[in-house]
Order: C-alpha cells, then structure tokens, then sequence
C-alpha cells in the first residue's frame, strides 16, 4: 500500500530506511547533547499565532525578492554537504528540484557535485556558501567559480572555526567524503585516531584565524553580493553590518557546532532590531512547518532556509523528494496565510505571533 505523506517530517523515517547508518547519522545529528537540535524544533513550537478574519483570503501571494531576485515563497535551500550520501544524482538532484519550485538553493562549498555540474544542470538563481580554509588561494578559487558560472551571491558560514563535536560522527568514524570542487585543488590526508574522518578533515582545513577583518578580504575577491552565515547576537549582527555585507543569516548550523546556543527562531528578533533595516536578515533551524515559516517572517526574517527535510528528501525520493518537500512547505505557508488572514508576505506582522516573552510580559 502506498505511504500517503502529509508533513516533511516523514520524510526523515524514509532516509532512515534508505541510508547507511553512518549517513543518516551523519545528516540527522547535532553536536554533543544535541540540545541546541532539539530546541530549533521546540522554540518554534512555544510562538503562538494571532489570526485575524474577515480580511479577503480568495487569493494568496507567497512571492518575495532577496536582493533583488524575485522568489516564489519565502524558503531557500540551505546549504548542506555531501548530497551524493543521500542519492547518486547529488547536489545536481536537488538544484534541478529548487529550480523547478522557483527557490534559490545555496549550494554547499562542501557538496560532491562540483560548481560547474550544478550550474549546468538547470536554470535558477544560485549562490555559493564558502568556508575560508587556511589556504585562503583554495577559498578564493572556489569563490571565482562560482562568480563566473553566474552564482549570485556568496553566503560566508561564520560558525565554524572548526566543526563541532557530533558524537554519532565520532563512534561511526565517520568518512571524510569527497568533495568534488577541491579536486586538483587541494588534497588532505585526515584520518582520525578512531575519531570521526570528516571532523580531522575539517579542522586540517578550516581556518580559526578568521575575524571580522577578513569579511574585507572576501569582499575583495568577488563583486558578488556577500551573506554572512551563523550570526546569533545583536552584537555580531551591527558588526556584520558595519563589514559592510548585503544580508545576514541568523544560524546555529542546525545544532550542528556549538552546543546549547539559543534557537535561531529565539534570537532572530533581536538581531532583526539590531540591523534597523539595513540589510536583510534570513533564519535557519528547524524549520519543519508552514506555521515556521510564518512565524519566521512574523518576527522579521525575510526568508527562511530549510536544511535536514531537503537531504531527507532526496534521500528518500531524489529529485522528486526535494520537491515534495519544498511543495509542501509552500502548501502549509499559503494554507497558513489564508487562515491567518494574511493574503500576501508583506500583510506578515509582529501582531500576528505570541512569543513566550510576549506572554511574560502580558502578566506584568
Ligand atoms: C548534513 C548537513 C550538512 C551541512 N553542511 C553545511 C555546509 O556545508 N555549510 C554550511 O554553511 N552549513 C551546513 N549545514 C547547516 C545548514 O546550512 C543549516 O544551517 C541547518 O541545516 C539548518 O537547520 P535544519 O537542518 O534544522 O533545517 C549543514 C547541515 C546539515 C544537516
Ligand atoms: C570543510 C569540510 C567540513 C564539512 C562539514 C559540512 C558541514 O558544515 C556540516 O555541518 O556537516
């Protein structure tokens, strides 16, 4: 009998069935106690949400513009490694999906196809997620890439110094695989004592030395509009601004790097207030519902990024998962909008969520 599925959530149990335990491991987990993975989920489920009715709800507008690029919804693909863990088709599998769901897919400087098979692949808006490797010629080769297969922007994941303590990783040791773009590039002999392969490879690669000042120095190597990922204080958040960059990404990597950070969903307000404006703010992290979604744009992001469902997924179903995920999403946001009472993105507002602090304060 044929599964009916109703929510992404069931798309996780199918990539269970579907992959090596090392591999769904390696997607599903989070760092140490996992709690910051936990919390994602279970902070966007203590926000409440204000309807309001008798507000023409006949027909819904999702679109939006980042940057200037015009989306069908508010949802982006983040970017992840390793696709060709989940399928054979890879990163290819699932630009060709977010092509065909009108998203922009952020594609992973850790991904197994490489730059130039995704951009050939299909025809859609595409940016590049860069980590600064001590062989900063490495990064900037990778960056020029990109810019010349006419990504749009590059998005600078900022949380990872090095990579976080997953300790499913650890007792799988798990494999460092490979990443396509680094071929002839760059090669590293990481294997861990026992440990997880692909932590010895990142932190061999990773550079630690970075700070603010380099924000200047990707700029320097690219006319591309520059996103700066895994911001989760007001602090960072005037600092970014200040290094001058077009958009921030509030991130704890899924709870993938430092454990018992906050929810992205708890501090993106904060940060939005940080920024007054200046440039626009996208959230990260457990965003599993249209309802999420909502919320998200509520409290003042202007998109969202979707990591775990979009590998499970294509896991699960390929290229035909991914757009059955972002599908759905879409689904549930246009389904959550009508009985919101809010026929278009911009109709979104701050009256229409009930966070936890806005009930303390209501009893004061
Ligand atoms: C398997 C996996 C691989 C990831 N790889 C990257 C990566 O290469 N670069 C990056 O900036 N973030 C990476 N992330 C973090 C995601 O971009 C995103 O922040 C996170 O998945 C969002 O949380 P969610 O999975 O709950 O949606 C990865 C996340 C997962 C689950
Ligand atoms: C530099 C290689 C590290 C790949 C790690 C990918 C990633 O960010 C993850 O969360 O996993």
């Amino acid at each position: 009998m044929e599964i009916v599925l109703t929510n992404v959530r069931e798309f996780e149990e199918l990539a269970r069935q579907a992959l090596p335990k090392m591999f769904y491991d390696y997607f599903r987990g989070g760092a140490e106690d996992e709690f910051t993975l936990r919390e994602n989920i279970e902070a966007f489920q203590r926000i409440r949400l204000n309807p309001r009715v008798l507000l023409d709800v006949s027909s819904i507008n999702m679109s939006t513009s980042l940057l200037g690029f015009k989306l069908s919804s508010p949802i982006l693909v983040a970017p992840t490694g390793g696709h060709k863990l989940a399928h054979p088709q890879g990163e290819v599998a699932t630009a060709r999906a977010a092509a065909a769901c009108n998203t922009i897919m952020v594609l992973s400087f850790s991904s197994n196809c490489t730059i130039e098979e995704v951009a050939s692949s299909c025809n859609a808006i595409r940016f590049f997620q860069l980590y600064v490797y001590k062989r900063r010629d490495v990064s900037a080769k990778l960056v020029q890439r990109a810019e010349s297969c006419g990504f749009k922007a590059i998005v600078v994941t900022v949380d990872s110094p090095r990579i976080g303590r997953r300790e499913a990783d650890i007792k799988n040791k798990m494999v460092a695989h490979k990443i396509s773009n680094l071929e002839g590039l760059l090669s590293v002999d990481a294997n861990a004592d026992g440990g997880s392969n692909l932590e010895a490879f990142a932190n061999e690669t990773l550079d630690p030395s970075l700070s603010w000042k380099d924000i200047g120095w990707v700029k320097s190597i690219t006319k591309l509009p520059i996103l700066i990922k895994g911001i989760l204080t007001a602090e960072d958040a005037r600092k970014a601004v200040e290094v001058g960059v077009s958009g921030i990404v509030v991130s704890n990597h899924g709870g993938r790097q430092l454990d018992y950070v906050p929810a992205s969903i708890s501090v993106l307000e904060e940060v939005v207030q940080a920024v007054s404006g200046a440039v626009p703010v996208l959230v990260d992290g457990g965003v599993r519902r249209g309802t999420d979604i909502f919320k998200a744009i509520a409290l003042g992001a202007k998109a969202v990024m979707v990591g775990r469902p979009i590998i499970y997924g294509l896991a699960a179903k390929g290229e035909l998962g991914v757009r059955n995920v972002i599908g759905m999403l879409k689904n549930e946001l246009e389904h959550t909008m009508a009985l919101a009472g809010c026929p278009s993105v911009e109709d979104i507002t701050r009256s229409h969520v009930q966070t936890p602090a806005d009930r303390l304060r209501s009893l004061i």
